[in-house]
């Protein structure tokens, strides 16, 4: 299934993996978006070793005190009035929480997603994934004959699609797999109130925005926008598989007892390592740091002044430069030739989502790396 790259990747800290053979490589996958604190970060290491030796495995039908600290955390950093939570361990699982809590927060059945969005692969989470590669291999497996598929951006199709009958608008604040595509305010704003005046929920995905990736701590933050309910997975527990629905209390109370639940979601030693991680993340001020590197990175990435290049954009370090052929080819000089790891995002598009601990200096590296690669 996967596109198995020729290295083993056996060891990482910082901004920085090495290979078997002892080659070093500087890291802008950070696993899809997930180590945005840094590999190996010591807050979340000593977290992760406590823990271990105190409890492991703990159901969420009997409380924990590491899950009550983190919940704690995490509400402390969300939007004002996001303050229930269902935990998980994916994000793809997040947007199938989003799916039930919104269809009976609102008791409608209908969604609005966007044309590019990703919101996961399992067949709930893929109807409202808009790539047809995705979805095909599975026919009417997946359902999404309840969804309108807007153009994203597009103010005028939204307030046509949103109607009575809709649960809940879905959206990313910055499109990551499907681009690196920020919204603009007006659109964020505009979604915002025209779900209140339909009352439909505005559901934003932070799976890959959230935690400092974009220069503040929610990519929602930029516009003002605040959610009735909002996805969450990647960097929130400092590496560790973890997701979650962050939800108003409006929409968590409508959902009846056991309507929902997971074995998995909440284990002690994720909730450990995402106590150190979000409080490593506001100690550390990492949303400045990634506004302020991001900018450096794109003005850097933009002085390349490559032919090759159409466009360099993105929100902090979440970063695509769009090419005008396939990037495929570049983005494997790069691993080969350079020793620098990116991510596609669409066939065009070279993706840079570096730990936001990176380093100027490795930033700089990179640069030059790429400017080579293009020549
Ligand atoms: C916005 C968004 N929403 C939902 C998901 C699903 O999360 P999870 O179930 O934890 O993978 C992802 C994964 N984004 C990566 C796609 C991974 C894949 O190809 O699958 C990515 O951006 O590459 C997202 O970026």
């Amino acid at each position: 299934m996967y596109n198995k790259h020729q290295v083993v990747m056996v060891r990482a800290k910082g901004a920085t993996v090495w290979d078997e053979t002892g080659r070093e490589y500087i890291d802008c996958v950070a696993g899809y978006g997930v180590a945005n604190i840094g590999h190996g970060h010591p807050d979340v290491v000593k977290a992760i070793k406590d823990q271990a030796d105190r409890l492991i495995v703990m159901p969420q039908t009997l409380p924990n005190d590491k899950r009550a600290e983190f919940l704690t955390e995490l509400v402390g950093v969300l939007p004002q009035g996001l303050d229930r939570v269902f935990l998980c361990n994916s994000g793809t699982e997040a947007m199938e929480a989003a799916k039930k809590f919104a269809i009976t927060g609102t008791g409608r059945k209908r969604f609005v997603s966007m044309k590019r969005g990703f919101s996961g692969r399992s067949l709930g989470a893929l109807a409202f994934t808009w790539e047809p590669k995705y979805r095909e291999p599975f026919g009417d497996a997946v359902d999404n004959r309840n969804v309108d598929f807007i153009t994203y951006g597009d103010i005028e199709q939204l307030r046509a699609a949103v109607t009575d009958e809709t649960a809940a608008v879905i959206l990313e604040p910055v499109q990551g797999e499907g681009g690196v595509r920020p919204a603009s305010i007006e659109f964020m704003q505009e979604a915002r109130r025209i779900t209140k005046e339909k009352g439909a929920l505005l559901i934003l995905d932070e799976i890959q925005t959230g935690f400092c990736r974009t220069g503040k701590m929610f990519a929602c933050e930029h516009s003002g926008v605040v959610p009735d309910a909002m996805t969450l997975a990647k960097a929130m527990a400092g590496g560790l598989p973890v997701g979650a629905l962050a939800m108003t209390t409006e929409v968590a109370d409508r959902m009846p007892a056991g309507g929902h639940g997971t074995t998995f979601g909440g284990n002690p030693m994720t909730m450990a390592a995402g106590v150190a991680a979000l409080r490593a993340m506001k100690r550390e001020n990492m949303a400045e740091q990634a506004r302020e590197k991001g900018a450096y990175f794109m003005e850097k990435l933009r002085a390349i002044g490559s032919p090759k290049i159409r466009e360099v954009r993105g929100l902090g370090l979440m970063i695509g430069v769009e090419l005008k052929e396939k990037s495929a080819p570049y983005i494997a000089a790069l691993e080969h030739e350079e020793g620098v790891l990116t991510l596609q995002a669409t066939p065009l598009v070279v993706r840079f989502l570096p730990p936001v601990t990176i380093s100027k200096e490795q930033i700089d590296q990179v640069v030059a790396a790429f400017a080579r690669v293009l020549e």
